[in-house]
């Protein structure tokens, strides 16, 4: 069922893309009912160019027919289109649960604008309940994992966190990174808890996206919902 909702989702945020746009193309399930529309309407003549959020996104984008480059190529986007792991109503997102999540910061953080697409189970009145993902270099991981579960202390959040894919075979990232899941249950302060983690040296970056998405097209039962940033 939630399927059906990501590609309605994706579908409405395709309908949003003009022929000269320059965009960031994201990464995830949602994300790839996207491309698959955004490879319909480039078939029909739509003339865009995309910059991948991964090299998973990249396959298959390119080998759907959607040009592609890259963001030093061209470093200012008009819109990027991705999914989320969590949404609250100010539009600030838990994203990384594909790993993913770095390239996406960047690739939004060029962009003039930023559509999130979600099924509805996405939404929350406060993030947290999905694991927050941080990204660390390997080098000194444990002082790292030392470093960050002293913040949560501070800031009065469980100290629960694993390192994704474990210790004996852990997940690396496009960037050749680790991924830390915290599972937060609640995060009442994002910009404090996200200007903390990333004052660590060790981490490279965090999950949360503050300021970023500019409108999310939010797919359910009564259809294609458009939330705004309150
Ligand atoms: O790293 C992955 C991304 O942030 C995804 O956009 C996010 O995990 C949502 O993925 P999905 O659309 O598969 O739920």
């Amino acid at each position: 069922m939630s399927d059906q909702y990501k590609k309605l989702a994706a579908e409405r945020a395709a309908d949003d893309v003009t022929s000269g746009m320059r965009l960031g193309i994201g990464t995830g399930s949602t994300a790839e009912f996207f491309v698959h529309a955004l490879a319909r309407r480039v078939q029909d003549g739509l003339d865009v160019i995309g910059v991948p959020t991964s090299e998973r996104t990249r396959e298959l984008a390119s080998s759907l027919g959607i040009r592609l480059t890259t963001l030093d190529e061209l470093p200012e986007l008009d819109l990027t289109v991705d999914g989320a792991d969590e949404l609250d109503p100010h539009l600030s997102l838990i994203k990384g649960g594909g790993g993913a999540l770095l390239r996406e910061k960047i690739v939004a953080s060029a962009s003039a604008n930023m559509i999130v697409i979600a099924d509805g189970s996405k939404e929350v009145a406060t993030l947290g309940r999905f694991p927050l993902p941080i990204e660390v270099v390997p080098f000194g991981l444990e002082a790292t994992r030392r470093a960050i579960l002293k913040v949560f202390g501070d800031l009065g959040l469980p100290l629960n966190m694993a390192l994704r894919g474990g210790s004996a075979q852990p997940f690396v990232t496009d960037g050749g990174h680790f991924i830390l899941d915290a599972q937060l249950e609640s995060i009442p302060e994002v910009q404090t808890l996200g200007d903390r983690l990333v004052a660590i040296p060790g981490v490279v970056e965090h999950g949360l996206f503050i300021e970023l998405a500019t409108k999310a097209y939010v797919a359910g039962t009564d259809g294609v919902k458009t939330v705004l940033p309150i």
